[in-house]
C-alpha cells in the first residue's frame, strides 16, 4: 500500500476529517491501521500524531504534493488504536461512514450533566465498616466519620440487605458531603457511588466462591484444551454447542479465571433478554468486584462512566449486549458471547455489524481469544466449526443427568379434520388441564415474528411460496401475496392450490386471543399475558415474570420473550400454539430461527424437578426444522438447513448483501429503486447475482416507504468492492441524494 489516510483530532464533531500521506520506503509493510504516527501538518512546519485510519494504494490528491508520514510515534497498537482499527474494518466490511463507525467503538464523552439520583453505598462488610470508623475518629477525620456512621446506621435499619445506602443528594445537603470526601472513601473501598440503573453487587468479599464446584469432567476437559490451545497461540475461536442446563456458564467462568490469573480482562456478551439479576448473581459470586455490567437502561452518562472504570483497570469482567463489545480494556484476554446465535447480536444501524463477526476481530486485534456458546449455534457459526475454522466442543447432556423435557408434536391438520378449530388442540388441552389439577405451572408460547402474514391452507398445511426463492410469500394489502426477497407477486389464492380447499387464508394470531381462549377454556385459572402492549411500561417485563415465578398465575401467555433464559422451576408443561407462523416469516433464516425456539421453548419445561413436557402445534409437522426439534437432534437440523442454504445460495453457503432505500416519498422511493438497480448493473460481474428491488416486511414504518436491494455472492470481497464502489458513487447521484440509504451484509433480521 502507498498512501494511509490519517486522523489526527478524535474529537467527537471532526472524525470524518482524514489526511493522506505518503507511506515512507522503511514504514512499507510495517505500517498498519491503528498505529499512532507523527505527520507534518499545514504550512508552519508543525508536527502532530495521528491516528492510521486506512491503508490504500488510491491518491485521493496530487500525488505529487502529499506528504510523507514521518514516523512510528511508539511501537505496536495502544488501546485507542486498537479500537480506530476496529472501526475501520467495520465500515469497510458493513458499510457506513467512518463518523458513525468511530461513533459506535469509542465511547461517547459526557457533554450534558446529567440529573441521575445516585445512591452512596457500603462497599465492605458491617465489621469491616465499624474498626475503619473507629480509626478515622481516632484521627479525627470527621468529614469521612460522619459519612460512615449514617451508612452503617443505616445498614442497622435496613434489614432485609443489611447494606447501608443513603442518596448521594441527600447526603450532600444533610451531611455536607463533599466530592473530595466521596473520592477518598472510594478509593479506600469503602463506599460505592452507583445509581439505581445499575445492579448493584449484593456479594460481599468474603461472600465470593473462588471454586464453588469441582467442574465436571466434560467441562473441565474443555476448560483444560481452551486453556492448553490458547497458550500454545492458537487464537481460533471455541464454539460450546451444549445443550440447555448443561453447565456452559460454569466453562466461561472457569476460562475467564484463567485469563484473570494472567493479569487480562474480560469480556462477557449476553442478549439483553438473559441479562437479569439471576446470570449477574452468578459472575458477582464468583468475581465480586472485579465484575461489571451495561445494559440499555443505562443513560449515555452512566455507560460512559462503566466504560471509564474498566479504562481505570477498576473492573476487570465486563457483562453486557452487544455495545459491551467495546470496553476498553488494555490487555484484553478473551471475549464469551453466549447464545450466540441470537439475532440481537446484529446492530440495527449503520455500521449493521454483527458482535460475533466484531468480536472476533477485536480479539485478531489484540491477541485475545473468543468463546462461543449455544445449545442452538447459528448455522453460520457450525459450518465454521465444521471447516475448522473454530474449535467445536460439545456439552450433550445436562448437569446431573437431569432429563431433557420429553416433545409431542401435534398435527393441527387432524385437528380442523375431527371438527376443533379452537386454539388448543384435544392434546394441548388434556394436558393443560392435568397440570392445572395439579398446581403446576404452563407457557403458552406465540412464536410470531409480529408483522409477516403468510398464506396458509388449513387443510392439507400447504404454503404459498416464491417460485424464485424458496421462501414464503406474504399478504398485502389489495389482495396481493408478495416475496420479501425478489419481489414477485401474485394475486391471493381463493382456493388450496395443493387440495382445493377453501380453508386457505393469511396466518395471524395474537396473544390477546390466546388468552382470552385460554379464560374462556378453563374459567378458574389465572393468566398472565406477556408481549410487547403488557411490557411497554418501564419494569413491566419483571413484573409480569416476578409474578409468575412467585406462582400467582397459572399460565404464561407471550411471545418469543418468555422463552428466553428464564428459569421457572414451576413449569412443567409448554405449549408451542403454531410452529408455523416463524416457520413461514418469508425470509431465508425462518427455519434457523424455528429451530432454535422450539428447542428453547421445550428447554422451559420440566427444569425443576418434576419432567416436563412440550407440545408443538404445528400444519407442518414433516417439517425437518420441527422434526428436529421434537427430537433435540441439532445436528440433523444442521444437515438439512445446510443442503437449504447451499442449494439456493444463502449465508453461509453464499454472502448476502442488503441495499435499504427509504424515503417519505413513496413515488420518488420507486423511481430512486429503479436508478439504484441501474447503478448496480453498472457495476456488477458475472459472480454477483442481483435479486429485486422488492417491498421488505415492513414496507411502510412510521411514515417511511423502504425498498430493499439484495445482492448474492460467495465471495465476500467482491460484494466489498461494489460496496465501496456504490458507496463512492452516491454522493454524485442527484435522484438518490435524498434517501436513507444503508448497507447490510449478511442479514440476520428480517428488514
Ligand atoms: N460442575 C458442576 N457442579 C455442580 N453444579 C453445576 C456444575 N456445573 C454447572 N452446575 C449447575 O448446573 C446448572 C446449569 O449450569 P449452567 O447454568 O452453567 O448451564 P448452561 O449450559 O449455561 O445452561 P443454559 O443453557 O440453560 O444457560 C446451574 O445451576 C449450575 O450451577
Ligand atoms: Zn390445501
Ligand atoms: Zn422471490
Amino acid at each position: 500500500m502507498k498512501f494511509a489516510n490519517i486522523i489526527v483530532d478524535i474529537s467527537l464533531e471532526k472524525l470524518d476529517r482524514t489526511f493522506q500521506y505518503r507511506i515512507p520506503e522503511e514504514l512499507q509493510g510495517v505500517l498498519k491501521e491503528g498505529m499512532q504516527v507523527r505527520v507534518p501538518f499545514g504550512n508552519g512546519g508543525r508536527t502532530l500524531t495521528g491516528y492510521v485510519l486506512e491503508l490504500t494504494d488510491t491518491c485521493q490528491w496530487d500525488e505529487g504534493k502529499l506528504k510523507p508520514i514521518l514516523g512510528l510515534a511508539e511501537k505496536g497498537i495502544r488501546l485507542e488504536g486498537q479500537l480506530i482499527a476496529l472501526a475501520a474494518w467495520m465500515r469497510r466490511t458493513y458499510g457506513s461512514t467512518m463518523n458513525q463507525a468511530l461513533k459506535t467503538v469509542l465511547p461517547v464523552k459526557k457533554s450534558v450533566q446529567e440529573k441521575i439520583s445516585r445512591k452512596v453505598r457500603l462497599a465492605v462488610s458491617r465489621e469491616e465498616a465499624e474498626a475503619a470508623l473507629a480509626e478515622m475518629e481516632r484521627k479525627h477525620q470527621t468529614a469521612r466519620a460522619r459519612i460512615l456512621k449514617a451508612l452503617l446506621d443505616q445498614a442497622g435499619q435496613d434489614r432485609q440487605s443489611g447494606q447501608g445506602e443513603l442518596d448521594y443528594g441527600t447526603a450532600q445537603k444533610e451531611l455536607g458531603l463533599t466530592a473530595a470526601t466521596a473520592r477518598k472513601l472510594t478509593e479506600l473501598g469503602l463506599i460505592r457511588m452507583e445509581s439505581d440503573t445499575i445492579f448493584r453487587n449484593p456479594i460481599r468479599p468474603s461472600e465470593v466462591q473462588a471454586h464453588p464446584f469441582t467442574l465436571y469432567p466434560a467441562q473441565q476437559a474443555i476448560v483444560d484444551d481452551v486453556v492448553a490451545r490458547t497458550a500454545a497461540g492458537d487464537l481460533r475461536p471455541a464454539l460450546i454447542h451444549g445443550v440447555t442446563g448443561s453447565g456452559k456458564t460454569e466453562v466461561y467462568m472457569e476460562l475467564i479465571a484463567a485469563v484473570l490469573e494472567q493479569g487480562k480482562e474480560a469480556i462477557v456478551l449476553i442478549p439483553e433478554i438473559a441479562l437479569t439479576f439471576q446470570t449477574v448473581l452468578r459472575f458477582y459470586r464468583r468475581f465480586g468486584d472485579q465484575v461489571s455490567i451495561i445494559h440499555s437502561k443505562l443513560s449515555a452518562g452512566e455507560r460512559y462512566d462503566q466504560f471509564e472504570r474498566a479504562r481505570r483497570g477498576e473492573v476487570k469482567v465486563m457483562i453486557g449486549p452487544r455495545s459491551a463489545l467495546f470496553t476498553p480494556f488494555s490487555h484484553l484476554g478473551i471475549i464469551v458471547i453466549d447464545e450466540e446465535h441470537e439475532g440481537s447480536y446484529k446492530s440495527e444501524n449503520a455500521p449493521r455489524y454483527h458482535a460475533r463477526e466484531a468480536a472476533i476481530e477485536r480479539a485478531r486485534i489484540c491477541g485475545a481469544y473468543v468463546v462461543l456458546g449455544s445449545a442452538t449455534p447459528s448455522v453460520d457459526s457450525y459450518e465454521r466449526s465444521r471447516e475448522g475454522i473454530y474449535q467445536l466442543y460439545e456439552l450433550p447432556f445436562r448437569v446431573e443427568n437431569r432429563a431433557m423435557p420429553g416433545t409431542e408434536v401435534v398435527d393441527l391438520r387432524e385437528e380442523l379434520r375431527m371438527g376443533n378449530r379452537s386454539i388448543f388442540s384435544a392434546r394441548l388441552k388434556e394436558l393443560m388441564e392435568d397440570r392445572l389439577g395439579k398446581g403446576q405451572q404452563i407457557m403458552l408460547f406465540l412464536n410470531r415474528r409480529g408483522y409477516a402474514g403468510f398464506v396458509s391452507c388449513r387443510a392439507c398445511g400447504h404454503v404459498i411460496k416464491c417460485p424464485h426463492c424458496d421462501v414464503s410469500l406474504s399478504l398485502h394489502g389489495g389482495g396481493r401475496m408478495v416475496c420479501h426477497y425478489c419481489g414477485y407477486q401474485t394475486r391471493a389464492a381463493k382456493k388450496c392450490p395443493s387440495c382445493g380447499s377453501a380453508y386457505i387464508g393469511a396466518f395471524r394470531a395474537g396473544t390477546q386471543q390466546v388468552a382470552e381462549a385460554a379464560a374462556k377454556a378453563f374459567p378458574g385459572a389465572r393468566i398472565l399475558r406477556m408481549d410487547f402492549d403488557t411490557t411497554r411500561q418501564k419494569g413491566g417485563h419483571e413484573r409480569i415474570l416476578e409474578a409468575f415465578s412467585k406462582k400467582q398465575a397459572d399460565i404464561l401467555v407471550g411471545t418469543q420473550m418468555i422463552v428466553k433464559g428464564h428459569d421457572f422451576p414451576g413449569v412443567t408443561l409448554v405449549g408451542v400454539l403454531a410452529a408455523d407462523l416463524s416457520l413461514y416469516a418469508g425470509d431465508y433464516r425462518s427455519a434457523e430461527r424455528t429451530f432454535q425456539l422450539l428447542v428453547q421453548a421445550a428447554g422451559r419445561a420440566g427444569r425443576g424437578t418434576t419432567p416436563g413436557t412440550a407440545v408443538i402445534q404445528t400444519y407442518s409437522p414433516d417439517h425437518y426444522s420441527i422434526v428436529a426439534a421434537a427430537a433435540q437432534d441439532y445436528k440433523a437440523f444442521f444437515e438439512q438447513e445446510m443442503n437449504f442454504r447451499r442449494m439456493m445460495n444463502y449465508p453461509p453457503a453464499a454472502h448476502l448483501m442488503a441495499l435499504y432505500l427509504m424515503s417519505g416519498d413513496e413515488e420518488a422511493l420507486n423511481e430512486g429503486a429503479g436508478r439504484l438497480k441501474e447503478l448496480a448493473m453498472s457495476h456488477t460481474r458475472p459472480e454477483i447475482q442481483l435479486i429485486g428491488p422488492s417491498d421488505p416486511g415492513l414496507s411502510k414504518l412510521k411514515d417511511i416507504y423502504r425498498k430493499v436491494l439484495y445482492l448474492k455472492c460467495t465471495e465476500m470481497a467482491y460484494l466489498t468492492e461494489w460496496k465501496e464502489w456504490m458507496e463512492a458513487e452516491l454522493p454524485g447521484e442527484k435522484l438518490l441524494s435524498t434517501f436513507n440509504i444503508q448497507f447490510d451484509m449478511d442479514p440476520v433480521n428480517p428488514f
